[in-house]
């Protein structure tokens, strides 16, 4: 059971989260005030100038040849641009409006809506999918109505789309034979590690992108049976029946534990369908939170036994959850993947290519969002990394492989047995709820054990990818290779030159300039004879390669790199629930801010490590490099840590264990925050003539923030207050900041005060949330991080003054002038004389008092609900009016059966004991002592009870959260 300290805090918690402010138009965090301006100019003396000298031939070559010859892509005028804006000053307008026009450059690349297709999409019209009664948008499972207007657009089951008609007038039959190009080009020769160090997990988690829009009929090519969103199809199905199947239709809006629908998967490295796991596993947890925190209070408990009622209530939160969850998806493939693929989290940069931003061109146009999309067949090829699969990944494909073809060689294996298996050995029983892989086996509950899901991702963030390459695909997969260069041509695909023209890119002149190794130019050189002819997915495939630089992280070939972020943009800014429908409205509020990225997690703006904290708490401890980098091989990713100059202790290298839950003692936690020992200061502060002296600042404070927090109504004399945002939560910060640190406070007499007093309850509660609270792997780099810095900044302030209590010559000059001591000397001399180094003092000081305040407010603002819920507002004003021990008395023990009743106490139960209490149930710490808390907060309920003016208002809560 939680201890009364804890429960206590949790309110604290969730007050301090939902205060975090939002950029509106990307609903993401603005850091902190007071951590702002430290955390840029750090970052940005890491990372170098945005421009230097050498960087202008490439420009010049944009504005050359943007609209003409095309880009020569050796001068990496991308990299260039990216590395630009990501070293460009947060909120500068220079970078904004490049990224505008990169964002609105590749948009663009592709057409929108798509011009031709393979075959003619569905002609008229086609059923809409959405049940009566809802009012939220959602995804349709076959991926129909993301373009209202054109609603088979990306549809399941439609033809995929072609960017780039080709002209090429080589015969079909010229062209060389499809097992001899693969033998010849694209075989691998070598192992070669991935030069960026990027893991297998990396590739598992492209494969289930792809896996979420690529699913080539095998009756028709031309038919994509995937739809063209990243809407987590290869969980959720593709159709209703699909996803009927997953579901539990029990009103909770949840599935069935650790499912998936697509099969396909089954046969992939058993890394893949962990990962997805991680994403089933999501959909639950979001689902359980959007019914327990029932924004709009619709939701009924379990069971529901009226059928129809059921049905509307688990519509709602399955497809509400699946908007987060796919939410969650989207963040993970931009921050994580779009991430690694531009060296970002390599180079520790936290700058991202937004697609998803709202974005004008020059004419004020808005280049728009949310239109639709369609997959191309230009994409299915340029997007087949079979050269990146790992050597264990390849090992296990090829034990795979051997099952299903018995006998077989790999080059024995033709299309035909492909397909034949496809039908039969690949396809699972029907309920998904049985399906298994890597050996697994299911619990009684349905679900995987948390050790076998981590152990796969362990080792596929541990085993480096390959790199990409030409002569670089695992011979196992010769016929799935064979089978692309026959669907490519089956499909009329263009020439590699001519998707390059496509891009904006120069056309090759020559196979050397296409592949400089020689035996590669000449082996291909034989077999197309002319540069022109190179078909699209041998020439994306076997082209020279791109090295590691700033901007670039994935290495593959030079056009691949290029077109690859066309279709990221493509894909998310295309998608209506990624852009305009991403929405709290949609989402719930709790769902919308749960699915966005904190730049300062330690993740460097990554994503996934939220959810593998969160999936699998005791196999990702805080601070482990496998979660806050889960795409880079640990090895690499220290290498590049240190290389940026961050500190390699910051985080844990190896291979995790199993760890208890929790984050260790409060002593634990403190000493992560504070560099020297903590000493006790309970006699300086809380003695009795100490607290008789803070009781009365406390009564003073509170009648001075009533008289500044009414607000008058319109059109009324009446006036109203926020007790808990305004007052309670601030008037142990009004006395920490005046009465301890010298600070004083904004208000609307003294408008140029040192601090804001919410903004210092603020961080002080994040310190609270950090030592009390937090039992969330995820948030705790940030939350340590944000404490740390507080604990540091407030503890040298008092520092200061106690150093300069001990010499007196302030004051004592002030008093000789005459002037009002500028700091509450007494106290500081009290401290002095505790035994300790002024650092710790200091730090000791700021833990008994800051690191409490929440947590104090939190206690009194249950003691004033449980008073006006209780209607005891009259006694408490006749107990505490006129001020006499017999009614504090009174009142102290009200506030002592508010907090047992209010469930934070263990000492007394009335329905067992049948006694009144008689001791206080708050825990011996800081601001909670309660010699403390209970004369401190007498003085608060005076103030407030003793007026006849403060009533609460019908039919609304305390604001107990604020
Ligand atoms: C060990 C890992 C992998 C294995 C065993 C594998 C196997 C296969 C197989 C069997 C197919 C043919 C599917 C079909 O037509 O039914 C295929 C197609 C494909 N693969 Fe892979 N693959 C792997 C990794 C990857 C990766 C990492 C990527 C890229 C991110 C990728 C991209 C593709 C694409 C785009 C297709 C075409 C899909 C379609 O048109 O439906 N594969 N792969």
């Amino acid at each position: 059971m939680p201890s009364p300290l804890t429960r206590l805090a949790g309110a604290a918690a969730n007050f301090s989260r939902s205060r975090v402010e939002l950029n509106e138009t990307t609903g993401t965090p603005i850091p902190k005030l007071l951590t702002r301006n430290i955390y840029e100019v750090e970052k940005a003396s890491r990372a170098g100038p945005p421009f230097s000298l050498s960087d202008l031939p490439a420009y010049i070559d944009a504005v050359k040849n943007m609209n003409g010859a095309g880009l020569d892509d050796r001068k990496f005028l991308l990299e260039k641009l990216l590395t630009l804006m990501s070293r460009l000053p947060k909120g500068s307008r220079l970078r904004k409006t490049i990224e505008e026009y990169v964002i609105g450059l590749l948009y663009r690349d592709l057409p929108h809506p798509p011009g031709p297709y393979l075959a003619l999409p569905p002609a008229g019209t086609i059923p809409y999918p959405q049940p009566a009664g809802v009012h939220y948008a959602f995804r349709p499972a076959d991926g129909s109505f993301y373009n209202p207007l054109t609603p088979s657009l990306g549809k399941v089951g439609t033809p995929y789309a072609r960017s780039v008609p080709t002209r090429t007038t080589i015969p079909p039959s010229h062209l060389p034979d499809a097992a001899t190009v693969f033998d010849t080009l694209l075989r691998r020769d070598q192992v070669l590690s991935h030069p960026g160090g990027l893991s297998s997990l990396f590739f598992a988690f492209a494969n289930l992108i792809i896996h979420s829009i690529f699913d080539t009929s095998h009756a028709d090519w031309s038919i994509n049976n995937a739809s063209s969103y990243l809407d987590l199809g290869i969980l959720y199905g593709t159709s209703e029946k699909q996803v009927n199947s997953i579901r539990r239709l029990d009103g909770s809006g949840k599935i069935w534990n650790d499912v998936f629908t697509d099969s396909r998967l089954l046969f992939m490295p058993p890394s893949v369908c962990a990962l997805l796991i991680i994403f089933s596993r999501n959909h639950n947890y979001v689902a359980d939170k959007i019914s327990s925190i029932n924004e709009k209070s619709t939701f009924s408990s379990l069971p529901i036994t009226d059928s129809a009622a059921r049905t509307v209530q688990d519509d709602e939160i399955f497809h509400r959850a699946r908007l987060v969850n796919t939410a969650f998806f989207m963040q993970v493939i931009l921050r994580d993947y779009v991430g690694v693929i531009l060296g970002m989290v390599r180079d520790g940069s936290i700058w991202r290519l937004n697609p998803l931003e709202v974005a004008r061109d020059s004419d004020h146009s808005l280049t728009p969002r949310g239109e639709g999309n369609a997959v191309s067949i230009e994409f299915n090829l340029l997007y087949r990394w079979h050269a990146c699969i790992s050597e264990q990944d390849t090992a296990w494909t090829e034990q795979v492989f051997k099952k299903l073809f018995p006998g077989k060689e790999w080059d024995q294996i033709t299309v035909a047995d492909f397909q034949a298996a496809a039908g039969t050995a690949m396809r699972p029983g029907p309920d998904v709820k049985a399906w298994t892989f890597g050996g697994l086996e299911r619990g009684t509950d349905g679900s995987f054990k948390d050790a076998d899901i981590a152990d796969f991702l362990h080792s596929a963030t541990e085993s480096a990818a390959c790199a990409f390459k030409a002569r670089g695909i695992p011979s196992v997969l010769r016929v799935i290779e064979i089978m692309g260069i026959e669907q490519g041509r089956a499909w009329g695909a263009c020439s590699l030159n001519e998707f390059r023209k496509f891009v904006g890119l120069r056309p090759y002149e020559s196979f050397e300039e296409w592949n400089p190794d020689p035996e590669i130019n000449q082996a291909a050189a034989n077999l197309y004879q002319d540069i022109d002819n190179l078909e699209l997915h041998v020439g994306l495939q076997a082209e020279e390669t791109k090295i590691p630089m700033p901007g670039a992280g994935l290495c593959p070939g030079y056009t691949i790199s290029r077109a690859i972020l066309s279709d990221a943009v493509c894909l998310t800014r295309g998608d209506r629930f990624m852009t305009t429908e991403f929405t709290p409205f949609n989402l719930t509020v709790w769902g919308y801010n749960d699915c966005q990225f904190d730049e300062n997690d330690g993740s460097f703006g990554g994503m996934l490590s939220k959810l593998l904290f969160r999936h699998l708490p005791e196999y990702y401890p805080p601070g482990s490099a496998y979660a806050h980098f889960a795409f880079i091989v640990p090895e690499s990713m220290r290498g590049y840590i240190s290389s940026q100059g961050c500190s390699e202790d910051d985080y844990t290298w190896t291979r995790p264990t199993k760890t208890p839950l929790g984050l260790g003692t409060i002593e634990n936690r403190v000493q992560k925050l504070v560099r020297y020992p903590i000493v006790s200061v309970k006699k300086p502060l809380f003695s009795s003539r100490a607290v008789d002296h803070t009781a009365s600042s406390f009564f003073h404070i509170t009648k001075r923030l009533i008289e500044e927090k009414f607000v008058l109504d319109i059109d009324s004399t009446t006036r109203h207050l926020n007790i808990v945002g305004d007052i309670v939560n601030l008037v142990p910060i009004c006395w920490i900041a005046e009465g301890i640190m010298d600070l004083s406070i904004k208000s609307t007499t003294d408008p140029d005060g040192d601090v804001d007093a919410k903004d210092v309850y603020s961080v002080f509660s994040e310190v609270t949330d950090y030592i009390f609270v937090n039992i969330d792997h995820s948030q705790d780099w940030a939350l340590h991080n944000a404490s740390a810095e507080t604990v540091c900044k407030f503890s040298l302030l008092i520092e200061a003054l106690l150093r300069d209590s001990t010499s007196g010559l302030v004051n004592a000059l002030k008093r000789f002038l005459k002037l009002k001591p500028s700091y509450n000397e007494s106290l500081m001399r009290r401290l002095g004389r505790v035994f300790g180094r002024p650092q710790s003092v200091a730090a000791s000081v700021f833990m008994e008092t800051a690191a409490t305040a929440a947590l104090f407010s939190k206690a009194v603002a249950l003691v004033i609900d449980y008073i006006f819920e209780n209607s005891k507002a009259r006694d408490v004003h006749n107990s505490l009016h006129p001020k006499d021990a017999k009614g504090d008395g009174e009142v102290i023990s009200l506030i002592r059966e508010a907090l047992h009743l209010q469930d934070f106490g263990h000492y007394w139960d009335e329905q067992v004991l049948g006694v009144r209490p008689t001791e206080t149930p708050l825990e011996n710490y800081g601001l909670l002592d309660p010699s403390f808390f209970e004369r401190t907060a007498v003085e608060i309920l005076r103030a407030v009870f003793t007026r006849d003016d403060i009533v609460k208002r019908p039919n609304q809560p305390v604001n107990m959260g604020r």
